[in-house]
């Protein structure tokens, strides 16, 4: 059975992540991409979809974990009746030979251990053939892939899995290097476990020590960013939403999804954070990756692309996996990939803004590019949608999204470009003029004065928390103070954000969800926008309560049984906690900045 979501590590080495969990096992993998089919699937089935589990013998053994400063290698330290050892994991940096690496070693007394590798390829559905071979490798081959593993200590053949017996003392160290490879190609390379920890280590440290400070809440910050960073592909500068599929967003329900894709939206607040963090490599290889992913007809924009910029992101299901804690189906693959989602286009030019704003250079295409896209959305803004939420019901006229078309426009037209046709920019403020008005006039609860979800709603939607945070309206109007206000009284449950009543059907889901936990740091943001400071951080804390011992986030948080839910390590969520906490250190919404003129810093109308 799989362990709790929260009792879960990531190991990464920015081509894929492995989830590990407390008791030792690995089960979740996918190689060699993120979005490659799992060859650990134990998360979402049971051991006989594929895990490696490595911990002592002893049942009673205890273990506290951490990973080695600012890495994603992680280091177990197991205590027994016997004696003490630790077990390290990480997932090395060696090119295209993906895998990972644990090392065992002895601290005092003995300790009994019990490797039981059980390799299932294509989602824990297709067993291999193991074989050892003549110099001591063990290689499982099926189809396309194979994993090979090189280890000193003994492995045997026990049912359907490889299990090692072995004990370690002060000095002893017992390493396993697993490696996979395509099956018609030679098996991978030995790789010396030693230096690939040291290298892993050295090139953590290089990057962490890159990080600008973030104040009071700087190590939270520094695990958040290195979270994103090992959620980024480093071949091709494209962020996956998260690296796992269908954690479910509702115990036993059917709301699963596949994350291990690039969200143009999702990807648009990582690459802000990472301006403001000083991380401007990383926010070049993004826009590099998004310049390609979108090249083409803009009639052709998809809200989320392959981690090469795919665009065939068919979802289809898995019927042999049981979903985490029974919760099905388990998808692959996402259908929204092909929504019409309005908010992007604001999205995209907001961040492009914001990365010139702060020295990221823009390809010299770039003003082509969105002239060719502001035309597009010109035709297209008075269209319903199905929203940042990426709703299965019917599409509606989203007031975040309609926001998010007039911020495009507004954003546009006020870059000040050498040789930007100034028919252009009138053009492009007289549609913004007309967005604005017909949002005022449609999308403005007449009895609350706040803003709705949808045209003629009275439903409220927490992704009005980020058309507060544009300078759509300034801070202090009324309209402003109410949604803020209404959400308050609608959204919040157990001091937590939901992004809206799923009851009302408008998602064409069954009810029920956990509270949207990057809706509640933009909640932060809008406390610290209102000047309510004392709010911004009691539930800046709250929220960095939840973060598990090693400070990872899902997505969504289960007030009830106190548990996170949906898919983990989340980058929504850790960009959220990023962003709020830059506004809580500096006095001014991060995110607002995102949204910001392209000349000014701190947003106009926002309080200090
Ligand atoms: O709730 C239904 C939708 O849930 C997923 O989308 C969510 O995750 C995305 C990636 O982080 C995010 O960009 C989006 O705003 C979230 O609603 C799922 O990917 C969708 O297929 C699903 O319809």
């Amino acid at each position: 059975m799989a362990s709790r979501i929260e009792d879960y590590a990531m190991l990464g080495n920015c081509r894929s992540a492995a989830l590990v969990a407390r008791n030792g096992s690995i089960d979740w993998l996918c190689l060699p991409r993120f979005d490659s089919a799992a060859c650990f699937a134990a998360l979402l089935g049971d051991e006989n979809n594929g895990r490696w589990a490595l911990a002592p013998a002893d049942p009673d053994a205890t273990c506290t974990r951490q990973y080695i400063d600012g890495s994603l290698v992680l280091e177990t330290e197991w205590t027994t009746a016997t004696g003490k050892a630790r077990v390290v994991d990480f997932m090395p940096f060696a090119g295209e030979q993906v895998g990972i690496t644990r090392i065992v070693e002895g601290i005092s007394g003995r300790v009994d251990f019990e490797s039981r590798l059980t390799v299932r390829f294509d989602y824990g559905n297709t067993l291999p053939w193991v074989t050892s071979r003549d110099d001591g490798t063990l290689s499982a081959v099926a189809g396309p892939d194979m994993m090979v593993l090189r280890t000193a200590v003994e492995m045997e053949g026990e049912g359907m899995e490889s299990v090692g017996r072995f004990s370690v003392g002060p000095g002893d160290s017992a390493p396993f290097v697993m490696a996979w490879g395509p099956s018609h190609l030679p098996v991978p390379e030995p790789l010396d476990p030693k230096r690939a920890l040291d290298d892993s280590l050295a090139y953590w440290e290089a990057w962490s020590n890159r990080c600008n400070d973030s104040g009071e809440w700087s190590d939270i910050v520094r695990r958040s960013l290195i979270v994103l960073k090992g959620l980024s592909y480093e071949p091709t500068g494209g962020i996956v939403a998260a690296p796992t599929t269908s954690l479910p967003e509702q115990f036993g329900g059917e709301r699963n999804w596949d994350y291990r894709f690039c969200w143009a939206r999702d990807a648009t607040f990582v690459l802000s954070a990472l301006v403001n963090a000083g991380y401007h490599d990383e926010a070049s290889a993004w826009r590099d990756w998004v310049r390609r992913a979108v090249a083409g007809s803009p009639g052709q924009l998809q809200v989320m692309y392959g981690l090469a910029g795919e665009r065939r992101l068919e979802e289809y299901e898995l019927p042999w996996l049981k979903g985490y804690e029974g919760a099905r189906p388990v998808r692959v693959g996402n259908a929204a990939s092909s929504q019409f989602q309005l908010d992007i286009f604001g999205e995209l030019i907001g961040a492009f803004s914001h990365a010139m704003k702060h020295g990221v250079v823009l390809h010299p295409e770039a003003d082509n590019v969105q002239a060719v896209f502001l035309d597009h959305l010109a035709d297209i803004w008075r269209h319903p949608d199905e929203g940042i939420w990426e709703i299965r019901g019917e599409p509606r006229h989203f007031v975040h999204s309609k926001v998010m078309a007039w911020l495009a426009f507004a954003r546009a037209a006020e870059q000040k470009r050498e040789g930007l046709d100034p028919h252009y920019v009138r053009r492009w403020r007289s549609i913004a003029d007309e967005i604005k008005a017909d949002i005022l006039a449609k999308g403005v609860d007449p009895v609350r004065g706040c803003f709705t979800q949808s045209y003629g709603s009275t439903e409220l939607d927490a992704s009005l928390l980020l058309v507060t945070l544009t300078d759509f309206l300034p801070p202090d109007d009324p309209r402003i103070v109410a949604t803020v206000r209404a959400i308050e009284e609608d959204l919040l449950v157990a001091g937590f954000v939901r992004r809206y009543d799923t009851r009302s059907g408008v998602d064409g889901l069954p009810p029920g969800e956990g509270e949207f936990l990057p809706c509640s740091f933009w909640l932060v943001e809008n406390y610290v926008m209102l000047g309510r400071m004392d709010e911004a951080r009691a539930l800046f804390e709250r929220l960095i309560g939840l973060t598990n011992d090693l400070g990872l986030l899902a997505e969504e948080y289960d007030p009830r049984t106190k548990r996170l839910l949906g898919n983990f390590p989340q980058a929504f969520s850790h960009v959220a906690l990023v962003n709020a906490a830059f506004s809580l250190a500096h006095g001014y919404s991060a995110t607002a900045d995102i949204h910001a003129t392209p000349e000014s810093t701190v947003p106009q109308g926002v309080r200090a």
